[in-house]
């Protein structure tokens, strides 16, 4: 006895799921360029999402200068009016801001004189150091950040201070910060005479632990005439390199046109006028450790300090 087959509507039969097959394979082939464009649009788009989150800000509007490039020769100058706070402050002739602005050299401080002056902080900061993120070493006044808190180095430590930091990394400390002076006043044509060390003066070491206090937000927009009172040219020297020693960590200009900023180098001295016409702030590091001093000057002999001595 033979089976009859019987035809079942349900079940097409084989010729038909073949040219089922061939329609669906022709309809993906019609897809596919618009498929392909798609999923290319796609890896672009998370391509550049993790491009700028990668790059730690993204509202960076310019980069006045790079890690990379070498200002070997001129400061590199960027003027901007000033702002109008100067008309509530006393005016000394021949160090109050006429013409206001910021500038960038690279040829004040050599990477061997930075990388000293980064083996003293990292002493004098092996000491202590805070629990967040921020730590700063003062050697004028001889705070030290220490967990939550501040010492004084001089009197916690009393003479074994003298272990820690020797007379020359003193006079090195000196030596540079007279060498800013003289490009501070002649970048901003002022009598480097009439213009004064003043507090605070700072080592600063940054990571990316994160804050246990305000003391660790370093992060916050700030003009420096309105936070240390006293500053009416503030410079930065660069201990470590944006990008090598640390990532995140650039200091930012927040002008109203947009955010401008300096890439941090060893060696590197950033300096503007302290007024709110260099708003600023600092990237927050996301990776490595970023040393910088910031020495500071002010027009105001009632506020000046001789350079820090081991006492
Ligand atoms: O370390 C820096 O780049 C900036 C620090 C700063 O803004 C300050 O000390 O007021
Ligand atoms: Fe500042």
């Amino acid at each position: 006895m033979t089976i009859q087959r019987r035809s079942n509507p349900k079940v097409p039969d084989a010729n038909g799921i073949e040219k089922k097959i061939k329609r669906q394979a022709s309809a993906w082939r019609g897809s596919r360029g618009p498929m392909l464009l798609l999923l290319g649009g796609l890896v672009v788009c998370v391509t550049v999402a993790w491009l700028v989150l990668a790059s730690g800000d993204s509202e960076i509007t310019e980069t006045l200068v790079r890690k990379g490039e070498l200002i070997a020769q001129q400061p590199r100058v960027y003027d901007v009016p000033c702002s109008e706070d100067y008309d509530n402050y006393k005016r000394y002739p021949g160090c109050t801001p006429l013409k206001c602005g910021r500038a960038v050299t690279d040829a004040v401080v050599t990477r061997e004189e930075a990388q000293m002056l980064r083996r003293l902080a990292e002493r004098g900061l092996s000491l202590a150091g805070s629990d967040g993120g921020a730590s700063i070493l003062d050697l004028h006044s001889g705070a030290l950040s220490m967990g939550k808190q501040f010492v004084n180095i001089y009197r916690y430590f009393g003479d074994q201070i003298g272990e820690v930091f020797t007379s020359e990394d003193f006079q090195l400390y000196s030596n540079v910060r007279a060498r800013i002076q003289a490009v501070v006043a002649e970048t901003f044509g002022l009598d480097p005479a009439l213009m004064y060390l003043t507090k605070p003066t700072f080592f600063s070491r940054i990571n990316s632990t994160g804050a246990q206090t305000q003391h660790d937000e370093y992060w916050h927009p700030h003009i420096d005439k309105v936070t240390y009172g006293s500053f009416d040219y503030t410079s930065l020297l660069y201990l470590s390199d944006y990008g090598s020693d640390f990532t995140g960590g650039r200091f930012i200009f927040m002008d109203p046109s947009g955010n401008r900023t300096v890439e941090p180098r060893a060696g590197r001295v950033s300096f503007f006028s302290s007024g709110s016409e260099n708003l600023h702030r600092v990237e927050q590091v996301t990776w490595g450790t970023r040393f910088a001093i910031t020495v500071s000057f002010t027009c105001d002999p009632a506020h000046a300090i001789a350079d820090p001595a081991l006492p």
